[in-house]
């Protein structure tokens, strides 16, 4: 084993999942484990799944208790991660789950998350053009939001080939762990189960601004965006369908061709086979995005789907992967590309 690794948050389902791919990781060992009210619990009372650490007992979160890892992931709420991440220094590679560090712009940040900007850290995404040399030996990474993970996956070569207008529109349907463990009235099992509901609509879901951020910086342009959350009853997965106008002149055959050679040498982003349409239970614990594109004539626009599973790829995985790259490991270290099915 060459490095260890820290995990705050260990008791929630971003850490959990941190630590599922960990316990598969052949170059990372893993150190400390971190709570907040559950500080003291064995980790096999919270997480049983994860048998081999069920004996690791759950530390306070402090930056003493996760400094001296060569990296550490930060699982926690919003707003949790600057004060711990200034003391721990440049030597610790941290990786933050959270949506702290990902916004560059102040403005956009008060305004969906309603207190002071932290800073802007690089982001966490290696698929996106330019990002891979960005994270490579980066001692400070921030991870995407699980909707702006599968909703960037599906667009951007579109958008990046020039092939559509900067005007998208994005649904979004979530498995109800995205919106983590601790309990809220909207989760409960009676309140969720049988039921599908749109939820943050008209702009109002603190994903908008990221996923502009995302989308304008591929294009090199301003893009519009409208993204629409849909909670759905699953425990994991996202699948999010994609739409914009296609520019004139544009054919099914370039956009296919467009998609198949910017995916083409990635590890975790695949164009499915034509006719095979993306689905949450192809990716479930695997570290991939699948994505299948199609232009409908009648509407002129094109339509990109991509399905993720939101702790894998949208949060643990993509946090992994990054972890790799920041700390000079082959990109693909400890990650499945292969999902559990049916
Ligand atoms: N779930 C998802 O799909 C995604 C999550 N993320 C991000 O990952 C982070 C964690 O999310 P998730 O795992 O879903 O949330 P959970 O609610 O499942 O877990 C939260 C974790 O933070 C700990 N915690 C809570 N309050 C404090 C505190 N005051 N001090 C120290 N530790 C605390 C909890 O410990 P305890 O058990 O002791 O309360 C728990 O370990 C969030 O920032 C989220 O935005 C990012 C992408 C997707
Ligand atoms: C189903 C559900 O509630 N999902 C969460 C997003 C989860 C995610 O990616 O979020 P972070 O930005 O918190 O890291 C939500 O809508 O707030």
């Amino acid at each position: 084993m060459g490095f260890t690794a820290a995990v705050a948050g260990a008791s929630g389902y971003a850490g959990g999942e941190v630590l599922r791919l960990l316990l598969g990781h052949p170059e990372i060992e893993i150190g400390a484990l971190t709570a907040g009210g559950n500080a003291g619990s064995r980790l096999g009372a919270l997480q049983p799944h994860l048998v081999p650490l069920a004996d690791h007992v759950l530390q306070e979160t402090t930056a003493d208790t996760l400094a001296g890892h060569d990296v550490v992931f930060l699982a926690l709420p919003h707003g949790r991660s600057a004060a711990i991440a200034e003391r721990l220094g440049e030597s610790t590679v941290v990786v933050d789950c959270g949506a702290d560090f990902r916004l560059a712009d102040p403005d956009a940040w008060q305004r969906f998350y309603g207190s002071p900007h932290a800073g802007t850290w690089p982001y966490g995404l290696p698929e996106l053009p330019g990002a891979r040399e960005r994270l490579r030996g980066a001692r400070r990474v921030a991870v995407p939001g699980c909707y702006p993970t599968a909703g960037t996956l599906a667009l951007f070569p579109a958008l990046a080939d020039g092939l559509v207008e900067p005007d998208v529109v994005i649904v979004a349907a979530s498995g109800t762990s995205g919106a983590g463990k601790a309990p809220k009235p909207h989760l409960l099992g009676s309140e969720v189960m049988g039921s599908a509901t749109a939820y943050g609509v008209g702009g109002a879901h603190r994903h908008n601004p990221e996923f502009t951020q995302n989308l304008s910086a591929v294009a090199g342009a301003p893009v519009t965006v409208s993204f629409t959350p849909v909670l759905v009853p699953m425990p994991r997965g996202i699948l999010a369908t994609c739409t914009a106008p296609v520019r004139p002149g544009t054919t099914a055959a370039a956009v296919r061709e467009a998609y198949r050679r910017r995916l083409a040498d990635e590890p975790f982003v695949h164009l499915l086979p034509e006719g095979t349409w993306p689905a949450t239970s192809m990716t479930l614990g695997a570290n991939t995005a699948l994505v299948q594109v199609a232009v409908d004539e009648a509407a002129g626009r094109l339509v990109a789907v991509a399905a993720i599973d939101n702790l894998t790829k949208g949060t643990a995985g993509g946090a992994v992967q990054s972890a790799n790259l920041a700390l000079g490991l082959p990109e693909t270290s400890g990650l499945p590309v292969s999902a559990v099915a049916p």
